[in-house]
């Protein structure tokens, strides 16, 4: 038998499914390979009330294959006007597991996101004493900070203040992408803790502009240098219990990605954790995988880690081009590319 790996079946803590008919051809790909995933809230209109998580997880779980259990963990988009009330709803919801912040204007469908963030400060102390974590698109929103040095300015202007002004609230940083992030979280204590995407830990900001302007290699926060890759790649492998796994796959049509003013989004839902296990047999980091995959997440979230496992095989296989979504099509992360792990 080839070289394989039995792992804890791993978690993906942020996750965008969309809704309505591409629910079918999304939903699958995380179903088969992960346990539980964050659903990102951020749908047009975005799902502000518990009432309306509870409904968006039950169109999910009809597009859950026959015979697999998938739990998708729910999620409030925060805006200027949350009512606290709304805080308590979510957590008596059940299934809804912590608040989404995007800066308005920050990213894909965040126009009605906070304005500035001491205005929701009541609602966060709320969030605080409730237990739940607040998710945050870290990047400020100021036309005037370079896009490369939106996170970092994120960390000084909005983030520091936050951890020192709600000391009891916890925080997930999502989708990290630089040096600066790694290290604040290394150095704060327990009560923030960070995702870390594939395309982060797999490419540069090379690979934008490789052969061509490539769209589908636009994401945000979008791609860093090199020695910030490498930053998260140590991060991730390191088997600090505060990084762990969120793949932030985001899929968008083709026509809305090959287009004059193509959208921030990489898919990458199809082969997730085949990724993961990539860059960590890459670092020589295959023990560590299944902590942060499997175990970091469930234990920050103070829920149990999943009992079931699964196999993932050395063997290549080729990435399809192309993938079903709803009437169009989507490209996928590695769209082409043979990968050296496989799930059976
Ligand atoms: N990451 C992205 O580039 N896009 C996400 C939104 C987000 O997570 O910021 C999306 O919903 O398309
Ligand atoms: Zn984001
Ligand atoms: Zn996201």
């Amino acid at each position: 038998m080839s070289e394989h790996i039995v792992i804890t079946r791993p978690d993906d803590w942020h996750l965008h499914l969309r809704d309505a008919e591409v629910l079918q051809d999304i939903v699958p790909h995380t179903a088969e390979r992960f346990g539980r995933a964050v659903v990102m809230p951020n749908l047009k209109p975005p799902v502000t009330t518990a009432e309306q998580a509870v409904a968006y997880r039950e169109r999910i779980l009809k597009a859950v294959p026959a015979g697999m259990k998938f739990d998708p963990l729910m999620t409030l988009y925060l805006t200027d006007n949350t009512p606290g009330e709304e805080i308590h709803k979510a957590k008596e919801s059940g299934v809804v597991k912590a608040v989404k912040y995007y800066p308005a204007g920050a990213t894909t469908n965040s126009d009605s996101g906070v304005t500035d963030i001491r205005r929701v400060y009541p609602v966060l102390k709320i969030l605080a004493r409730e237990g739940m974590p607040l998710l945050v698109h870290g990047e400020v929103t100021d036309p005037k900070v370079d896009m490369f040095d939106r996170e970092a300015a994120f960390i000084e202007r909005v983030l520091l203040p936050l951890l020192n002004d709600i000391p009891s609230l916890k925080i997930v940083f999502e989708h990290i992408t630089t040096r600066e992030a790694v290290e604040l979280v290394k150095r704060t204590p327990e009560r923030l803790g960070a995702t870390i995407t594939p395309q982060h830990l797999l490419m540069n900001r090379n690979a934008i502009f490789q052969g061509g302007l490539n769209p589908h290699h636009y994401c945000l926060p979008v791609l860093k240098r090199e020695e910030h890759r490498q930053a998260l790649v140590e991060a991730a492998t390191s088997g600090d219990p505060r990084f762990f796994l969120g793949t932030d796959s985001a899929p968008h049509a083709r026509s809305a990605k090959e287009s004059s003013c193509g959208c921030a989004g990489m898919y990458s839902a199809h082969a997730a954790i085949e990724f993961y296990a990539q860059v960590f047999d890459e670092a020589g980091a295959m023990n560590t995988l299944e902590a942060f995959a499997s175990f970091h997440g469930a234990d920050f979230y103070g829920l149990p880690r999943n009992q079931e496992k699964i196999t993932l095989f050395k063997e290549p296989w080729q990435v399809p081009e192309k993938l079903r979504f709803g009437g169009g099509e989507l490209v996928p992360l590695g769209a082409g590319q043979v990968l050296s792990w496989q799930l059976k």
